[in-house]
């Protein structure tokens, strides 16, 4: 693994998979993770625009990606740092609760709250996960739908559009988006899978499938506290996706683990 700052310019050596080392970086608490992960984010999407006119992301729920869209909002009212043009950003998800709309499960309403209802985006990029009313029954209907919107984006026949960072919480157990440990989920070959029967309340959801997580061009995990350390040890120590979902979550170009001092307290020091 190597170290750096949030800002620093990604350019990672490559492990024995072909895809980059992951970069890890340590931040002294949440509130500290949360301010650097969401100046970094501001960078790279501004960066993103510069090269293509557009910029994706695929967020994340959970208290450090909720703290961190809260901390985006917040950049993007102070004139000095408002460098993304947000009518130009495409939002996707990680995952979802299949549950109603307005739920408070639901990640799209945390999203919403924090950061999508003050700035400026256009409704037509802004690509929720169906909920349970939105007009499909199961939700293998609302995956195969959400995989079609992808690939739609996409183009050219491909499946996956380019997203230039994907934001992933990550579970004590090292669940990433709804994809658990020894889950169906984990050994999908779908972009968009169902997710039935998930350990965690609620238990019916949608998720991206490792091929639609390992398709981004950076993945950026984001975790903090000590309950989450021993499995980002285990991730970055070679586990295996299916054991430990995290460890199976990485970019074409770069995976960061973004962590607070508590969540990276078991890793070995560089
Ligand atoms: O229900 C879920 O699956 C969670 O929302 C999960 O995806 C979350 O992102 C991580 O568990 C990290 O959450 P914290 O940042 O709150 O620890």
């Amino acid at each position: 693994m190597t170290h750096s700052s949030p800002g620093d310019q990604v350019d990672q050596a490559l492990s024995e998979s072909g895809r980059p080392t992951p970069d890890v970086v340590v931040q002294p608490d949440a509130d500290h993770l949360a301010r650097a992960v969401a100046s970094a984010l501001v960078a790279r999407l501004a960066a993103a625009q510069a090269v293509h006119g557009t910029a994706s992301v695929v967020l994340t729920g959970g208290g450090i990606g909720t703290a961190v869209l809260e901390r985006v909002a917040a950049l993007a009212a102070e004139p000095e740092h408002a460098v993304v043009d947000w009518g130009a950003v495409d939002v996707w998800w990680g995952d979802e609760r299949f549950v109603p709309v307005d739920h408070p499960d639901r990640n799209e309403l945390g999203a919403r709250e924090s950061l999508l209802s003050k700035v400026a985006l256009d409704p037509e990029r802004v690509h929720p996960i169906p909920s349970s009313d939105a007009g499909f029954d199961e939700p293998e209907e609302a995956a195969a739908w959400y995989a079609e919107q992808l690939a739609t984006a996409a183009g050219e026949g491909r499946t996956m559009p380019r997203i230039d960072v994907l934001l992933l919480g990550m579970g004590p157990e090292g669940h990433v988006a709804s994809i658990f440990p020894d889950s169906p989920a984990a050994t999908d070959d779908r972009p968009v899978v169902a997710v039935r029967d998930c350990p965690k309340p609620p238990p019916t959801r949608v998720s991206l499938g490792f091929p639609a997580i390992t398709a981004a061009e950076e993945v950026w995990l984001l975790v903090s506290g000590e309950g989450k350390a021993e499995a980002v040890a285990r991730a970055l120590g070679g586990a295996e996706p299916v054991d430990l979902p995290a460890a199976g979550a990485q970019g074409k170009q770069a995976t960061r683990w973004l962590l607070d001092a508590a969540a990276a307290s078991r890793l070995p020091r560089a």
